[in-house]
């Protein structure tokens, strides 16, 4: 339903471009959650937002394209963009307060989207907003709240409610779970995947936590500098990861399941900068395994195995790479 094919991102920032996403593509099946992961500055929130094009004013799509139902979004004029933003994509940002304006009602926000982009007469929009709080569990008595009278749990269910407004088809979702406890993470994504199934929506869901795409994602892609290094059915991914960031990443976060137990690994370093990026393969300074050959040529993404995508010039060795990278001396001694 939704392919990204070859697309580059670039922000200008003085006389320089910082090409924040660079040549990279995937593919979202309809139906499925798809996770983009990676740390901060890879690139995550930079590919979302141009899915629905709402892009910053020093940002352009410098090459590529975004396939969705037939149209390519990289190159739809505006207004036709315009018409597609709640209807076909909706979009949960960052932080639930971005999208909900704190000096109106919560009603009065989802009713106005019902009405002004659904064409829905008030006393539907007004029966459409109840529908739409009891499907995120929340009493449709609160909807007369402000924003600051719900909890941040709260916010960010409506946030939901308010993408799921007008039935999208592709719901783009920028580190929803981010700012809340372990618990109410669980509940929300357990709520979104619900959701998901009954509606049979498709959803990216962009975090830097491997482990809430452990629990939530169909697919996950992974991105480091700006870059698609890995992309693979989740559990795939997790049990038999190619890129050794992946492995690197596995190590570095808790699973949100057991809540906290084990040892963390962090990734020492920091990546590249995207203004003047490295030659050669841009995890090389970070990797435990980085060869010669990393350092001077890129590796290009390829399918190695059937829907496993990697970059990496040893995912052929991978399985011994697994093996080195599960102990924490192999990272340690790269700090
Ligand atoms: N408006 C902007 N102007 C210039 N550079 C920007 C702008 N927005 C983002 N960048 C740069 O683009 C790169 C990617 O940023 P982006 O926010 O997409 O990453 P991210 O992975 O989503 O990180 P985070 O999780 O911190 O939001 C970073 O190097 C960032 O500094």
């Amino acid at each position: 339903m939704l392919s990204v094919k070859d697309l580059s991102i670039a922000y200008k920032v003085g006389s320089n471009d910082v090409v924040a996403v660079s040549n990279s593509g995937f593919d979202v099946p309809k139906g499925t959650i798809v996770g983009l992961v990676g740390e901060s500055g890879c690139g995550k929130t930079t590919m979302a937002r141009a899915l629905t094009r709402v892009i910053a004013d020093n940002a352009r799509i410098a090459g590529g394209e975004i396939a969705f139902d037939g149209q390519d979004l990289a190159a739809l004029p505006e207004a036709k963009m315009n018409a597609l933003r709640w209807r076909d994509i909706s979009f949960i940002p960052q932080s639930a307060m971005n999208s909900l304006d704190p000096v109106y009602r919560v009603e009065y926000q989802i009713m106005e989207v019902l009405r002004d982009r659904g064409g829905m007469t008030r006393r539907a929009a007004r029966a459409r907003a109840a529908e739409l709080f009891e499907m995120v569990g929340i009493d449709k008595g609160r909807l007369r709240d402000f924003p600051h009278q719900f909890s941040g749990g709260m916010r960010q269910r409506a946030a939901i409610a308010l993408a799921l407004a007008l039935n999208p088809k592709l719901v783009v979702a920028d580190e929803p779970v981010t700012a809340l406890d372990v618990i109410i993470q669980r509940q929300i994504l357990d709520q979104l995947r619900t959701l998901q199934r009954e509606l049979g929506l498709s959803v990216i869901m962009v975090t830097h936590d491997i482990s809430v795409v452990a629990y939530t994602c169909d697919r996950t892609v992974v991105m480091y500098a700006g870059k698609v290094v890995e992309d693979c059915d989740t559990a795939t991914l997790l049990n038999r990861p190619l890129h050794p960031y992946t492995m690197g990443l596995k190590n570095a976060f808790p699973d949100l399941k057991s809540a906290g137990s084990g040892v963390l690994t962090p990734i020492a370093g920091s990546p590249p900068d995207l203004a003047d990026p490295p030659d050669g393969c841009r995890f090389a300074a970070r990797c435990p395994f980085a060869a010669e050959l990393c350092r001077s040529t890129e590796p290009a993404p390829l399918e190695v195995e059937k829907g496993h995508i990697v970059a990496c010039h040893r995912a052929s060795e991978a399985a011994q790479l697994r093996l080195e990278a599960s102990k924490p001396q192999t990272w340690e001694a790269m700090a």
